[in-house]
């Protein structure tokens, strides 16, 4: 049987900052429907690939492709293909000025000419997926942490995106919103037939949403495998990661938060 196209496909990937290599030899292939999970203590890179995810940060080596494309490097063909993946950043990035109903209809306002009924309606639409309808007409300073994360969540789909991407979607949430948060990135893959990837510290909510798991150690991806074959793995670096234990493989500085640990 022939495996369907990648969303993402990357392969000899090297990132630099600067002259330093953060990242080597990255292999990564994310099927259509997976969630993804992209783990690491801090400062390994993730973040940085995620900038090679988007275009922001083009390859020293080895090649991006996305939603069937190369990655462009730069110009018009960048931004279209931009429109067509949904960035969740860390902080939720909505103005306070407007009400969620308005932050939601920003892109689509900026990148269509869509009549202001339709945008109306769709922005309805992505208000009812995250379960904010009624907080339309509210103002960001009015809404709980995991509220704001949501209506920033309504936003990143405003312009229906087949590959979602999160940046720490859970930093700053309680236990009780993170559930929340996590359930809607899975139930929302699944109902709108996306394409997740999910790069986060919290280990213990993101694994059970997860499809398969990514670690990134040491400049490269040192484990790739389903959440259960994570946890059975008995590479020392893993176990120390999943166990947030101060000693191990990984420099005291650069271990993870304790598992639930508020951000
Ligand atoms: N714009 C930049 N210029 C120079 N160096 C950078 C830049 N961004 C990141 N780095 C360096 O690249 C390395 C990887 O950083 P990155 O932000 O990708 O890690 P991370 O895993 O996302 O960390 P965190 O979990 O703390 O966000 C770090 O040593 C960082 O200092």
């Amino acid at each position: 049987m022939t495996q369907p196209s990648p969303i993402v496909a990357l392969h000899g990937l090297r990132l630099t900052r600067g002259d330093r290599t953060i990242l080597s030899d990255v292999e990564l292939r994310v099927a259509p429907g997976e969630i993804v999970a992209v783990l690491g203590p801090s400062g390994c890179g993730k973040s940085t690939l995620l900038a090679a995810l988007t275009g922001e940060l083009p390859p020293a080596a080895g090649t991006v492709e996305v939603l069937g494309q190369p990655m462009p490097s730069g110009g018009r063909a960048l931004l279209e293909l931009r429109r067509r993946i949904g960035v969740l950043l860390q902080g939720n990035g909505l103005l306070t000025d407007l009400s969620v109903a308005e932050n939601v209809a920003l892109p689509l306002r900026t990148h269509t000419d869509l009549p202001d009924v339709l945008i109306r309606r769709l922005v309805d639409m992505k208000l009812h997926a995250v379960g904010l309808r009624a907080a339309a007409d509210a103002y960001p300073r009015e809404l709980s942490g995991g509220m704001a994360r949501r209506v920033a969540l309504a936003r990143a789909l405003a312009l229906d995106p087949p590959l979602m991407i999160y940046d720490e979607p859970l930093t700053g949430l309680d236990p009780i919103a993170s559930g929340v948060v996590m359930s809607l990135v899975r139930r929302l893959n699944d109902t709108l037939g996306l394409t997740s990837i999910v790069v986060t510290h919290h280990v213990h909510e993101t694994l059970p949403i997860a499809d398969r798991a990514l670690v990134i150690a040491n400049g490269g991806i040192v484990f790739a495998g389903t959440p259960a074959e994570l946890e059975r793995s008995d590479d020392a670096f893993v176990q120390q990661f999943l166990r947030g234990a101060p000693d191990g493989p990984i420099a005291f500085d650069a271990a993870p938060r304790a598992a639930g640990a508020v951000a």
